[in-house]
Parts: C-alpha cells; sequence; structure tokens
C-alpha cells in the first residue's frame, strides 16, 4: 500500500510532468507504471484506443452488488508556474494549475488501499483526460468506455479547494457547480489605414461595444436572486496602432447554476452579437460550446449518505459548501450515473487556475483516509 511518502513523491513527480488536454501520454504512462507496480490480484486494468490517454481500473469485489465509480481527471493548464518550487513544472508553459496532481494521487492511493483489501463490491478508478477542455467525460461516455462491466451504478469524484482547510471534505446537497459554455465571437469588417475611417469598418470599436453591452446581460437580464457569469478572458483584434482592424475575436466563457440560466445568458449574447452586427454593418459569428460541462447535480439519496458519513467520521472535519461558478465535465457524468462530487480542501492563498497555486500536501492522506473510509462504509450498506 502506498504510504504517506509514496504518495507526496508520486504528486511531486506528476507535478512535474504537467500535460494538455488530450495529450496526457507522459502522465498516462506514469499511472499505468504505478498501477502495475500495486498487487494485481483483484485488477484489471483497461487502456482505450479510442481515448488513448484515459485508464480505467476495476478492483473486482468478492461478493459484488454494484460497481462504485471514482473519478479523478488527469490533465493540465497552459499556464507558466511562479511557485518557485524544487519540484515545479518541467514543461514550460504548463502547470497543474487546478490541483489534478492531487486529484490524481488521491485516487491512486485509494485504489493502492484496494488493490491489498478486497473491496465487498466492484471499485471502478476512472482516470480521465480533458477536464479543463475537450469534454474528456462526455467523449468517454460517448466513446462507449462505460459499457458492459465498466458501467458504474454510482460515481463519486473531488475537485481540490483552496478555501478550505486541508483535508477538509466540502459537499452539498444540488448543485455543487455551475454548467459553463465557451464562447468565441469573430467581427470580420474591413481593415484600412487608420486615418481613413470612413473607407473602412472598425471591429475594434464594435468589439468595445459588444463587451460593453454584455455586461449589462448579468445585471439587467437576470434575476439578483440568480446568479450567472459571462467572462469574456481573451481578446484579440488588429496587428499596429496605424491600420483599422478588420477582424477580432473575443472569448470567454458563460457559467450559470442550471441549465435554464445558461440557456437564457446564450441567448442574451446571441441577440447581442446580431445587433451588433446589424449596427456596425458587420458580420459577428458567435460560437457556443458546452461540450460536457453541465452543472454538477449532486444526486439527493446519495449524497444525504456521503454527507452524513462525512459528517460523522472521526478523523474528517466536513464543511457545508456553497455552489461554485466553477465548471466540471464531471457535471456531464453526473447526469449520466447518479453520485456525488464532493471538495477535498488544500488550504492556498492562490486561487485555482493560479501561477503559484500551491495546495498543502498532508491534504492527500487526510484525503485517501475520508474516502476510502466512505468507500468501505458504502459496501457495508
Ligand atoms: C474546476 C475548473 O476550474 N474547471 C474549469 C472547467 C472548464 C470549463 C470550460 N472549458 C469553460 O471554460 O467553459 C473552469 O474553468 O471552471
Amino acid at each position: 500500500m502506498l504510504s504517506e511518502s509514496d504518495l507526496i513523491a508520486i504528486r511531486r513527480h506528476l507535478h512535474q510532468i504537467p500535460e494538455l488536454a488530450l495529450q496526457e501520454t507522459e502522465t498516462h504512462q506514469f499511472l499505468l507504471e504505478t498501477v502495475k507496480k500495486m498487487e494485481q490480484k483483484f485488477l484489471e486494468i483497461r487502456n482505450s484506443e479510442e481515448l488513448p490517454t484515459a485508464m480505467m481500473v476495476l478492483v473486482h469485489g468478492f461478493d459484488p452488488q454494484r460497481t462504485i465509480g471514482y473519478r479523478t481527471d488527469i490533465d493540465a493548464l497552459p499556464v507558466e508556474e511562479q511557485t518557485g518550487l524544487p519540484y515545479s513544472s518541467k514543461h514550460p508553459g504548463v502547470m497543474h494549475a487546478c490541483g489534478h496532481d492531487i486529484h490524481m494521487t488521491v485516487a491512486l492511493g485509494v485504489l493502492s488501499y484496494f488493490s491489498e483489501h478486497q473491496p465487498k463490491d466492484n471499485l471502478l478508478f476512472f482516470f480521465q483526460p480533458a477536464e479543463e477542455s475537450e469534454s474528456g467525460g462526455k467523449q468517454s461516455y460517448e466513446l462507449g468506455l462505460f459499457h458492459g462491466r465498466w458501467r458504474p451504478d454510482e460515481f463519486y469524484g473531488l475537485h481540490d479547494n483552496p478555501d478550505l482547510p486541508a483535508g477538509a471534505i466540502g459537499c452539498r446537497m444540488g448543485t455543487l457547480f455551475a454548467g459553463t459554455t465557451e464562447v468565441n465571437i469573430d467581427l470580420n469588417g474591413k481593415g484600412g489605414h487608420a486615418a481613413y475611417p470612413q473607407d473602412a469598418n472598425d471591429t475594434v470599436v464594435a468589439a468595445a461595444m459588444l463587451i460593453s453591452q454584455v455586461q449589462t446581460v448579468i445585471s439587467r437580464s437576470i434575476d439578483p436572486i440568480q446568479s450567472g457569469v459571462i467572462t469574456l478572458g481573451k481578446i484579440d483584434g488588429g496587428t499596429i496602432r496605424n491600420v483599422i482592424a478588420g477582424h477580432t475575436r473575443i472569448e470567454g466563457t458563460i457559467r450559470g447554476l442550471t441549465q435554464k440560466m445558461i440557456e437564457t445568458i446564450d441567448q442574451r449574447l446571441k441577440d447581442i452579437c446580431e445587433g451588433i452586427g446589424r449596427s456596425y454593418n458587420m458580420d459577428v459569428h458567435l460560437e457556443l460550446n458546452q461540450g460536457g460541462y453541465w452543472p454538477v447535480e449532486n444526486n439527493p439519496q446519495l449524497t444525504k449518505r456521503f454527507i452524513s458519513y462525512m459528517q460523522s467520521a472521526p478523523n474528517v472535519n466536513f464543511v457545508e459548501t456553497a455552489p461554485a461558478m466553477t465548471g466540471e465535465d464531471f457535471g456531464f457524468l453526473l447526469a449520466k450515473f447518479p453520485g456525488t462530487m464532493f471538495w477535498l480542501g488544500v488550504d492556498d492563498d492562490s486561487q485555482l487556475h493560479s501561477a503559484t497555486l500551491t495546495p498543502k500536501e498532508e491534504a492527500i492522506q487526510q484525503g485517501v483516509d475520508a474516502i476510502t473510509g466512505f468507500l468501505e462504509y458504502r459496501m457495508t450498506e
């Protein structure tokens, strides 16, 4: 069984080899090697030709009534690490800035326990590529990875949370995470000389108007008791100060706690893009892509059981959390299989997706213990 120091060494290695969505080959290889070093008696490993960086490990139970799934994501972000840690990313411009190195390590810790203590039910460990983009969860489902004995009857997964004390477990009934839609807007006007605006059709000015109008969607079109977010995080237009930009691209993300809210915001954005196109006489092309980033809806019965276990377990610090506007493609999988997503506290001043994210490593063993305890309890029912 992996000890706490083994787990920390594993986490530090994973931290050094972050890879972007669907490119997680080194990570996949390392995960595979780590699982192969475990006791193999109850384990069945499955790789997928269709989704080569995904890995599934089935732990065969001794008297299975059900298959309980546990999912971890494995991809990283295009962020240049600035932690200064001796085990910083060796991949320039890529970092585990969302803590998926912690997620994987916790999953390996739980798996290594059950590789030596045969569970009653079957346990399915799913190492999922592409959570940050490319909808790896949805792709896995649509490619048929969960067919036959690989189908979980219920599914669990965690996300690390810098705002909670290290090792604390956070959860709530209902929606834990928002659904998201990726937004791409291309404004196509007419470039020209900066001195002759009358002969051009300036997409930078139209983009500025569009961005300002978008700020009214949440403040004026949404019931203030409910909530939503539109962040336009990237804009790219023009080439030089004295050429009017014939093309500008804006990229962003929409967040809502219900599918209805996301659709309402999507519709307002469509209206604004259409209006800007008409008033500035240019083509404004809007692309909206929700992929698998559905709201993360926790199953009522399973989550009630999960919370009551965590509240009464002697060594677990349980915190009831509010819904978060972060997105997660586990939302898609929870729409297909009942289950629960929860937080693992990692106590850090830096936020998720920041270049200085430094999760506290003591959270790993505490997470392993809490989840192992819960799974054992669940299998007694
Ligand atoms: C936990 C977390 O940070 N998740 C990501 C999920 C990405 C959603 C999608 N690519 C989008 O940007 O809409 C997040 O950004 O919340």
